[in-house]
């Protein structure tokens, strides 16, 4: 797929790996319009880009993704200002073992909505343009990390949720893709004081901290190259991609 001309929606955009997405897209001829809770950081953000690439080819729109009213306005407020969406990236996420409710609100059911609610623009079946949809799960959505469960649980269903989807949209010919991305340890915010965001799994930090030394940790840049092979590679429909510091690996997966 070339990118030129095309129209990606990125969440969890103005930090991480959403912002190294972003990057990645628009230095590859994409639109990008950027949706995150963090204004803040979404407009120091957006004042670097538009010096980049132009005021005209990045729209950033607050937009809590555990919001179905938000998502549905960003996603109108996207195809009125550009015409349509052609790439989607449900990549907004959190680790709270605590509050492990929102966690499956904004990592699982976030990544629900905003798949339901761009299909209504990007459905083939229904006047859309087609296109392809990645997903961010992680190493945790195929094994499970102990110190954080749900957030294990979020990512096993984001991996689940894409698959069957990539199923049922070939099954019904929405011409839309789905590929999930599964990194390991990437150095974000997100990792920033793992003791405080595993609530009372917090005492298993050391079984976290030794497998990060162990196995390394990426930056987002790379994990970005990953989402832009499965954004342009055609051929790629219902792929798992594990990304880790020694390198890359597409899963499969048992056949029932
Ligand atoms: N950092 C890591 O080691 C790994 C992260 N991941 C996943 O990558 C994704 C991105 O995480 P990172 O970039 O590492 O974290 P990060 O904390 O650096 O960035 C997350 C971004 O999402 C935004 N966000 C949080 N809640 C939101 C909501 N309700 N609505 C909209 N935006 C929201 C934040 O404001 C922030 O800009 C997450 O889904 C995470 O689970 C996957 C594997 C490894
Ligand atoms: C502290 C949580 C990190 C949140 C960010 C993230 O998603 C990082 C994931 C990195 C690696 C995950 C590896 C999972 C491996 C499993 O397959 C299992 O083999 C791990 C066994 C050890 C354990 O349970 O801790």
């Amino acid at each position: 797929m070339d990118l030129s001309g095309k129209i990606a929606v990125v969440t969890g955009a103005a930090m991480g790996i959403g912002k190294a997405i972003t990057e990645k897209l628009l230095q590859n001829g994409a639109t990008v319009v950027l949706l995150d809770v963090n204004e803040t950081a979404a407009k120091t953000l957006m004042e670097d880009l538009s010096k980049q690439y132009g005021q005209d080819r990045t729209l950033f729109l607050s937009c809590n993704v555990e919001s179905e009213e938000q998502i549905k306005a960003a996603f109108q407020k996207t195809v009125e200002t550009f015409g349509g969406i052609n790439i989607l990236c449900n990549n907004a996420g959190i680790l709270n073992e605590s509050d492990w409710e929102k966690t499956v609100s904004i990592n699982l059911l976030g990544v629900i909505r905003g798949t339901y609610l761009a299909l209504k623009h990007m459905n083939k079946t229904s006047g859309g343009r087609g296109g392809v949809i990645v997903n961010t799960a992680s190493m945790a959505g195929l094994g499970p990390l102990i110190s954080c469960p749900v957030y294990t649980a979020t990512k096993h269903g984001v991996v689940g949720f894409t698959r069957a989807m990539s199923g049922a949209s070939t099954a019904l010919g929405y011409g839309v893709r789905f590929n999930v991305i599964c990194p390991g340890f990437v150095q974000t915010e997100l990792l920033s004081d793992p003791n405080s965001k595993m609530g009372q799994f917090s005492h298993l930090v050391d079984v976290i901290e030794q497998m990060m030394i162990k196995d390394g940790t990426l930056n987002a840049t790379e994990v970005a190259d990953s989402v832009l092979e499965m954004v342009t590679d055609e051929t790629k429909n219902g792929a798992a991609l594990m990304i880790f510091s020694k390198g890359k690996q597409y899963i499969t997966f048992p056949s029932m």
